[in-house]
């Protein structure tokens, strides 16, 4: 499902070169369920960025699905990443003025889906997870999980191959994050391959592979034993 190797990212900070992803090689198949965790400034998001093609990497190999990733032009990026994987981000990143069912709804607006037909899956998509009886709220008036829920329903509706979630649980109380992580297992034991990017060794103890970088490099790379929720 998914090739890294041997692949490089350094920024550029002016005066010198921050190398930050300094070889990682990675392969990842379909179904997985795989943690990434590191100390702060280890290269996580970097790397997360290059995976859902957000960023670029200088040089290496990555694969997705079988499809080369070599410097795409804003709109190929933005077909492939709508097309192979759904974003989940600490923050929720939902749109204020919208309710609930419209941002679930909004990836199929940008594949021209027509309004009917996305807002009946949107609601599909909702019940899902649990959120069919607010689906005309907005953000503002659902609780934490409930808009992480909203947004891994956006995540999911458009079927990607991939979800990749940045910090899902980092701004939720302990009960919550259980909550949010028995839906990803959940959503993972339908065949969807995740990789969460998280700080918390307890989120990373209920996904099934863990990967920890350190300074750039794969440090550890273990399959461990899952606990269910
Ligand atoms: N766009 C950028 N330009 C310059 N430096 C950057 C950029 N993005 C990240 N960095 C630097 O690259 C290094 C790795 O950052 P990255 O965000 O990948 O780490 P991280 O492991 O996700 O950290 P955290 O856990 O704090 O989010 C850091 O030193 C960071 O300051």
């Amino acid at each position: 499902m998914l090739v890294i190797q041997d692949l490089h990212k350094s920024y550029d900070t002016g005066k010198s070169k921050l190398h930050v992803l300094k070889g990682i090689n990675l392969n990842i198949s379909e179904g997985e369920f795989v943690s990434i965790m590191g100390s702060s400034g280890s290269g996580k998001s970097t790397l997360l960025n290059i995976i859902g093609i957000l960023d670029e990497k200088d040089s290496g190999v990555y694969e997705l699905d079988g499809i080369p990733i070599e410097h795409l032009n804003e709109v190929k990026a933005a077909e492939y990443r709508s097309r192979f994987l759904g974003f989940v981000f600490q923050s929720f990143n939902l749109i204020g003025y919208k309710t609930a069912v419209e941002n679930v709804a909004l990836p199929l607006y940008y594949q021209n889906v027509p309004r009917k037909e996305r807002n009946q899956k949107a609601l599909e998509y909702l019940e899902k997870v649990g959120l069919g009886q607010w689906a005309n709220h907005l953000p503002n008036e659902l609780s934490g999980g409930q808009k992480q829920r909203v947004a891994i329903a956006r995540a999911l509706i458009t079927d990607p191959k991939v979800v990749l979630a940045d910090e899902p649980t980092g701004a939720l109380d302990s009960k919550t994050t259980h909550d949010i992580m028995k839906l990803l297992q959940d959503i993972n034991n339908e065949g969807k391959t995740i990789i969460v990017v998280t700080h918390e060794p307890d989120v990373a103890a209920q996904t099934k592979r863990n990967v920890v970088l350190r300074d750039g490099i794969i440090e550890s790379d273990e399959f461990i034993e899952q606990i269910v929720l």
